[in-house]
């Protein structure tokens, strides 16, 4: 049994559809989430990316039982997180994108209300250690920064010891010393046995964090896999500038290049042979390649070329899905 398992999710929002024609825009609502289909392993770290709008916080919610799905199933550990959320909730660490907690409070008494109303919590102080605010503990949570009420709010979902921790955005408005403790905590919780779901509009952080992804787009799923498989499925990239004199069109044929002026891009799948091919040529003909850089496609890049084909007039429901098998 996978921690997380999501079988044809659709979410419909109830109420009049706005004004333009969108994707999802349907009789009677909005379907924000459109059946989508995913599971995460016990101890892995998932990330769900998309644009803004594109259904993860849709998804997310459904996942901690704050809301019933409209058609398909989801389990937590196996139950029905709406269904069976008295047996759910003991059992996740919800971290979501406004944490609301009264602002008079500091943030000693905020975590030690959340560890009074939890059962089996990890003793305040731990939990406040564990996200870096150990010394801003008499603190009152309106000073805290924003960068410091993320901290808290994953403060008050680790307490409850989740076996399955969602974070909603977790390190938005967090700086990169931040960002990079968080990334260090939630491993850390990994090697513990937790599972992970985040969403995140960091894609270096999903890069390096995450097990697995999903890309969404307008409440699809349309690239799945992990880091590397979904990254691979993108062609890497070659850019030097020719000296005048020496045209594209002298280039090998092999080396598939588009040349704007003496700059020259070549897109490959194939890096290796490419670059071989075009370092050859270069050595026979005694031509320099200035600022020679040859370069995997990273996450930010596949996740901008999906965003933007997605954006494409005339782009409508029916879309290239890449699914690559887990
Ligand atoms: N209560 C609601 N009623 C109607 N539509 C909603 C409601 N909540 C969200 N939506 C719409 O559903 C779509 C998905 O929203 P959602 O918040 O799930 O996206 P998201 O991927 O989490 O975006 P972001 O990255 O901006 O947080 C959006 O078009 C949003 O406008």
């Amino acid at each position: 049994m996978d921690a997380i398992e999501v079988e044809g999710l659709k979410r419909r929002y109830a109420g009049p559809v706005r004004a333009g024609r969108r994707a999802g825009a349907a009789e009677g609502g909005f379907e924000a989430v459109r059946d989508i289909s995913f599971s995460v392993r016990e101890g892995e770290i998932f990330a769900l990316l998309g644009t803004n709008g594109a259904g993860k916080t849709s998804t997310v919610e459904v996942l901690e039982g704050l809301a019933r799905p409209s058609a398909g199933t989801v389990r937590v550990l196996g139950l029905d997180p709406f269904g069976e959320r008295a047996l759910v909730r003991p059992r996740t660490g919800v971290m979501l994108q406004e944490g609301g907690f009264p602002s008079e409070l500091t943030v000693a008494e905020t975590a030690a209300m959340w560890a009074g109303v939890t059962s089996d919590a990890r003793p305040p102080g731990e939990a406040l250690e564990l996200v870096g605010l150990g010394g801003r503990t008499g603190v009152r949570v309106k000073q805290l920064s924003g960068g410091e009420r993320r901290r808290l709010d994953l403060a008050l979902a680790l307490i409850g010891r989740p076996e399955v921790l969602f974070l909603d955005e977790p390190t938005t408005g967090m700086d990169p010393e931040g960002r990079r403790d968080t990334a260090d905590l939630v491993r850390g919780l990994r090697a513990e046995g937790t599972t992970v779901l985040l969403t995140t509009h960091y894609l270096e952080e999903a890069e390096q964090l995450a097990d697995r992804l999903a890309i969404m787009q307008a409440g699809r799923i349309v690239a799945s896999g992990t880091p590397d498989q979904v990254v691979a499925q993108r062609p890497s990239r070659i850019t030097f500038r020719l000296p005048a004199g020496v045209a594209p069109e002298r280039l090998p044929l092999s080396v598939p290049a588009a040349a704007d002026g003496r700059s020259v891009t070549v897109k490959t799948h194939e890096l290796q042979p490419a670059l071989t091919d075009l370092l050859l040529w270069a050595r026979e003909n005694g031509v320099a390649l200035e600022g020679l850089q040859a370069r995997s496609a990273s996450l930010e890049e596949a996740f901008l070329e999906i965003a933007q084909a997605g954006n494409r007039p005339g782009h409508g429901d029916e879309r290239a899905v890449m699914e690559v098998p887990a």
